[in-house]
């Protein structure tokens, strides 16, 4: 059967795209919260030490470590109780030798002080006399000023992603709004006189649009701000318009359906009509998702997505998530995914040259999880809906044996 798609390997498409695209990166300001999950666009040097005094880190005793050496429960060291430390006040007092003063977990070691003594580990014999009944090591039980953060230290790179604990770390400095990279705006079009607003009533012969909702939400999960569209018309004329206006707001073009050879399938005509370098890749060996146009207009990405919504997901995943991702200065790199061993269910057929993404299952067996493949045309949304994961069975593979161990990548 003639092949009408000249198709591209994944490999083989990002290199064409690299040679052609380099993204705009912007910046912004946010305050701190609303910097979790993205990525940083400066280094953050901490100006401070964090913390700014030694500290205990445990309920105690303060004391000078040496007055404690060689105590043991049956040759305790007494030691003479000269005060105590008030929690979130400077400890003035220096300690004297053969001195221990009271401390709280946090509380500020008095100057003079290196160790602090469990409490669990001293028996106060009278209102001014404890017996401490195990030595403790200089640096015990303490955390130095600057132990966690020091002042000068590098405490964030540019290009981290920002995690609760980095979140947390920044607060710990003072750092209360961090520039950025600003989140990409993905357009997202969707074509087919057969589909419908999902507010709208479908006719027969009509369905809802999945596509605008799903390639969206999987957008924002990637770190895009998307943009709604709507539905166009697949004529030429219209779908250029369409296109077009995108462009002058958009980072990254996505137009669902009209992707394919059909007669009406004019996604590509209007990407190449639009400007130069135009369209790319027109098909991909991938299943599912063969069908799907890489362009570049204007120095933007114009991704043309197969209509079924599971074509038009599993694409979006391999080619629109990156790109997301590039604008959000991460590069164009490989996108980590929480992924968990497993064994696989039932045999997979495949055709060798072509990567295959099987959706499945987890489910726990005998010696551990088994993935199952869901069974089940890219054109039905439910079959991702029960997915909990996918698998690749790479090009080199003519298929999968039952039992064979998989890797499966988490939605
Ligand atoms: N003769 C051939 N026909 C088809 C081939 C082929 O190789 N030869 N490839 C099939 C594959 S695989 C796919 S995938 C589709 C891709 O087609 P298009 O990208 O041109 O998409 P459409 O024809 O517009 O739509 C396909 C399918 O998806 C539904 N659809 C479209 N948009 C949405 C939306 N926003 N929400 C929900 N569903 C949508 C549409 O109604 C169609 O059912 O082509 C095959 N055909
Ligand atoms: O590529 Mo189609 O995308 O196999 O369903």
């Amino acid at each position: 059967m003639p092949e009408l798609l000249k198709l591209a390997t994944i490999d083989g498409a990002w290199e064409l795209f690299n040679k052609q695209f380099s993204p705009q990166l912007r910046v912004e300001k946010l305050p701190l919260m609303d910097c979790l999950n993205r990525v940083i666009a400066e280094d953050i040097i901490s100006g401070v030490n964090v913390p700014n005094f030694a500290r205990s880190t445990m309920d105690g005793l303060a004391v000078i470590a040496r007055d404690t050496f060689g105590a043991t429960e049956g040759m305790p060291a007494y030691l003479e109780i000269a005060g105590e430390v008030f929690m979130g006040q400077e400890a003035k007092e220096p300690i004297k030798p053969g001195t221990a003063i009271k401390i709280s977990t946090g509380g500020m070691l008095p100057p003079g002080a290196d160790a602090v003594v469990m409490v669990e580990y001293t028996e106060q014999l009278d209102d001014s006399t404890v017996a401490v009944l195990k030595q403790v090591a200089p640096g015990e039980n303490i955390v130095r000023a600057g132990e966690d953060v020091g002042a000068g230290d590098r405490l964030v790179a540019r290009g981290t992603l920002l995690r609760p604990q980095e979140i947390g770390a920044l607060a710990g400095i003072g750092c209360t709004e961090c520039q950025v990279y600003a989140k990409p705006k993905v357009t997202i079009i969707s074509t087919g006189d057969e589909i419908v607003d999902p507010r709208q009533e479908p006719g027969i012969g009509q369905i809802r649009d999945i596509n605008s909702y799903a390639i969206a939400a999987l957008a924002a999960n990637a770190g895009g701000q998307p943009y709604i569209y709507g539905i166009v018309e697949d004529t030429f004329e219209v779908l250029e318009k369409a296109i077009s206006e995108a462009l002058q707001g958009a980072d990254i073009v996505v137009v669902s359906g009209g992707s394919s050879m059909g007669v009406r399938d004019v996604t590509a005509r209007v990407i190449n009509a639009l400007g130069t370098p135009g369209v790319l890749v027109h098909g991909v060996s991938v299943k599912p998702g063969k069908p799907t146009i890489l362009g570049v207009v204007e120095g933007k990405p114009v991704l043309g997505l197969p209509g079924h919504p599971v074509s038009a997901m599993a694409l979006s995943e391999i080619f629109l998530v990156p790109l997301i991702r590039a604008y959000n200065g991460l590069g164009l790199t490989p996108v980590p995914r929480r992924t968990v061993s497993a064994t696989l269910g039932r045999n997979l057929a495949s055709a060798s040259g072509r990567l295959d993404v099987v959706r499945v299952t987890l489910e726990h067996g005998e010696n551990g999880l088994v993935a199952m493949p869901v069974l089940g045309k890219s054109g039905l949304i439910t079959t991702m809906v029960k997915a909990d994961g996918f698998i690749e069975i790479p090009m080199e593979k003519q298929g999968l044996a039952a039992g064979e161990p998989v890797q499966v990548k988490l939605y």
